[in-house]
């Protein structure tokens, strides 16, 4: 008998291995195996079919080992996993490696699964009480440690005691606890330990529903009976949260499985209070920022009898194995972190999570206060169903959104500093009465372009086409697209004779410059240079919350999503940028982020104040931004995405060309446009020289497809995978490196 497996290794198709006897019996699809690949020895894989077709041209190799005794991905993950690689162009071995922890595959060189344990100790049971005084004699100290150890297993009623347990009794000193395991009266021995979450228990009940919220959720289930799908399109800080409490602790009473998506880890930390704090411990919290042995004992738990009724987490948590899942929520459904870019499965989580919840005869809801344009389309066509939920919780009105020309300011000399005076004025106010203040710039370090006062030189990359960011308190400019840090040059390293000058303002800088403008607050930065420990989200977050903070700046991290009680104003620094980038989306982005950032302020009590400095306050979006017309803005979008053929009318897939020599990468990617164009015509875009053409030595060109309906994904991989294969085909092609991104974003 033979297996057909995934490897973990970015290789298309399955890979075939013969059966030992004596694991005939015991093999099946899900399962776990270890089996010789290439030079390395082994690889963990998992088996997909068995059948009895030995295969030709090649000598089989055997299974090395089977690792467990019951499936480790369930029949529905491995249909979910079908799916991604064949929707997303991808590996099955790259979804593969994506899902599993990878403490579940261990390798050669890859360490595998490993207990935790605790070193516990015992009285040794073959000693009776005249036996131990005699050995103990006249050590007195020993004595009293002992008593001190009987006394707490009295106490607990437990066998054991573990060694930390042991340090905090008063008797304890290395010495004595060693004398009395030299004398062999206490013996050691280690015990497995969960990484999971001990038990606690829900704090209150959910919080009964507004008129209007009530009135959601009743319209929100109603839909779902003839609708896979439902988009709640609800205001922010208009208390969506707690519809979907209730919603969860519905199905909860069906005895089903949620999964809660978050687009962020930053997200994760409140809403895990807010969870928790009604559902005790059956939420189980799953993103990359959690340890992989813990990711492990996870998936454990999920496969076992009591597995979490509720997952909360980030993309990668829609592989965890469910067995009943009744309901998924796309929490912010609009944002474009729920697309990965790298690696490759280049997967869109929402997209990904309702073919999950298809598949697994669950239903789907999307929040957003600001939806994406493709979801809003596919409720205004009847695909989804739709909920409106426009007012703020409490009746508090929405935000007073007004904008500050900063060229006009700057002309008129009223622009002292980096903040407009009315901000300057608003958050002195808001200082007066105790209230917060955030402060949002899509741009982190100090200062994003260092030049040469006289000869103009700026400092780029190595290896990537990038000018550097210069980074203050690191005192270095950095790569963002690589991370290579630079020393910073004392001076113009070309000229020799001009001084360096930082231009532009990144986080750090606004950071500081506030903390100088208003010397008496606590000024904080979040942006992802102030959050890579491990608990530092969480320590900001709760700082802020806790009023120990009263002005937060930050990057989109602190956009959307979070709920603070006491934030008065909110200021948007230069969002120009942002809007002028040349991209289709580079509008709905703009106006997510800027509604979505507006929304933080004003959330309990009254209304709050939104501040947003531009350089031209003409631009169209800011009239929808103001007036808060999602609809309006919609339509404006749906007309121009109609009129030049992007989603949701088109499907676009970009493939990227990678390579060390640029004529080559340029040859590979007209040789790629021209096979393509022999079927897809003028669907075919490019090839075209990206705006950062060169990453990390290598020479970039990129080639867009925007397939129309009348054309299958089938018909198009197909298509694609054709040109591929004629590409590596070519002797001189073949080394370029190709890259899919479907519904690229
Ligand atoms: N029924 C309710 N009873 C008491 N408090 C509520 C209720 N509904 C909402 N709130 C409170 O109102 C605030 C806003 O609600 P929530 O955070 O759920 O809004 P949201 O719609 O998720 O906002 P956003 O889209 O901005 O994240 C929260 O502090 C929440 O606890
Ligand atoms: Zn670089």
């Amino acid at each position: 008998m033979y297996a057909d497996v995934i490897l973990p290794l970015p290789l298309s198709g399955l890979f075939t291995y013969a059966i030992p006897a004596e694991m005939q019996h015991k093999i099946g699809r899900g399962f776990r195996v270890t089996v010789p690949f290439g030079r390395r020895k082994y690889y963990t894989a998992i088996v997909t079919k068995i059948h009895r077709q030995s295969p030709e041209n090649f000598t089989v190799k055997e299974i090395q080992s089977l690792l467990d005794s019951t499936p480790v991905v369930t029949e529905q993950q491995l249909e979910l996993w079908e799916w991604i690689s064949f929707y997303y162009l991808s590996a099955q071995g790259d979804v593969f490696k994506a899902a599993l922890p990878s403490p579940m595959m261990p390798a050669d060189l890859q360490p595998g699964f490993i207990p935790k344990s605790e070193t516990h100790l015992r009285i040794n049971p073959t000693l009776d009480d005249i036996a131990i005084s005699a050995s103990i004699g006249k050590a007195r100290k020993q004595q009293l440690l002992l008593d001190e150890i009987m006394w707490f297993l009295t106490e607990t009623g437990r066998e054991s005691i573990s060694k930390r347990e042991v340090k905090e009794l008063t008797g304890y000193s290395p010495a004595v606890l060693n004398g009395l395991l030299r004398k062999e009266i206490l013996h050691l021995f280690s015990v497995g330990r969960s990484r999971l979450h001990p038990k606690t228990a829900p704090t209150r009940t959910p919080y009964p529903l507004s008129e209007e919220q009530q009135k959601a959720l009743d319209t929100i289930q109603s839909s779902f009976s003839d609708k896979q799908t439902v988009l709640l399109h609800g205001a922010t800080s208009s208390g969506k949260t707690e519809i979907y409490i209730h919603l969860i602790h519905q199905l909860l009473t069906e005895g089903k499985q949620i999964l809660y998506l978050l687009p962020e880890i930053a997200l994760t930390t409140q809403l895990t209070q807010r969870l928790q704090a009604v559902f005790g411990d059956k939420i189980g919290i799953y993103h990359s920022g959690i340890d992989d042995q813990e990711r492990t004992e996870i998936w454990q738990k999920m496969l076992s009898e009591t597995p979490y009724e509720i997952i909360l987490g980030v993309r990668s948590s829609l592989f965890l194995p469910f067995r009943r899942l009744g309901l998924v929520i796309v929490d912010e459904e609009h944002e474009t972190s729920y697309k990965q870019q790298e690696p490759s499965p280049r997967y869109h989580a929402r997209d990904t999570a309702i073919m999950l919840a298809h598949m697994s005869g669950a239903k789907t809801l999307l929040g957003s206060a600001t939806p994406a344009i493709e979801s809003y389309y596919n409720a205004q066509t009847g695909k989804y169903g739709l909920v409106t939920l426009n007012k703020r919780f409490g009746n508090i009105e929405a935000p007073l959104v007004s904008l500050q020309n900063t060229k006009d300011l700057r002309r008129r000399k009223k622009m002292k500093n980096l903040l407009a005076p009315v901000l300057m004025d608003e958050i002195n106010k808001a200082l007066e009465n105790g209230e917060q203040a955030i402060l949002f710039r899509n741009r982190r370090g100090f200062a994003p372009m260092v030049e040469c006062k006289s000869c103009a030189w700026t400092p780029k990359c190595n290896h990537c086409d990038v000018t550097l960011t210069y980074h203050k308190k690191a005192n270095s400019l950095i790569c963002h697209y690589c991370n290579t840090s630079y020393p910073l040059p004392s001076g113009c390293p070309s000229c020799h004779e001009g001084e360096l000058k930082s231009l532009g303002t990144g986080t750090e800088r606004l950071e500081e410059e506030v903390a100088q403008l208003f010397p008496d607050a606590v000024v904080a930065r979040m942006d992802s240079d102030t959050t890579r420990g491990k608990d530092s989200f969480e320590r900001i977050i709760n700082d802020f919350q806790e009023n120990r903070i009263q002005i937060l700046v930050g990057t989109q991290m602190i956009s959307k999503g979070l709920d603070f009680g006491n934030v008065r104003v909110v200021g948007i620094v230069a969002t120009d940028s942002m809007l002028n980038y040349p991209d289709f989306r580079s509008h709905e982005r703009g106006f997510q982020l800027i509604t979505q950032a507006a929304g933080r302020a004003g959330r309990r009590d009254k209304q709050g104040v939104v501040i947003i400095q531009t350089v031209d306050p003409q631009q169209p979006i800011y009239r929808f931004i103001i007036r808060n017309d999602y609809e309006s803005f919609y339509q404006s979008q749906i007309t121009e995405r109609k009129l030049f053929k992007y989603p949701p009318f088109t499907r676009l897939i970009s493939i990227t060309l990678k390579h060390k020599d640029e004529r080559k990468v340029e040859s590979g990617a007209a040789f790629i446009c021209q096979q393509l164009r022999q079927s897809l015509g003028n669907r075919v875009l490019g090839p075209n020289k990206p705006i950062i053409s060169r990453i990390q030595q290598q020479h970039i060109r990129e080639v867009l497809l925007k397939i129309d309906h009348h054309f299958s994904p089938s018909q198009v991989r197909e298509l694609i995978k054709t040109a591929e294969s004629r590409l590596k085909g070519n002797g001189d092609l073949k080394q370029i490196l190709l890259y899919y991104n479907v519904d690229w974003v």
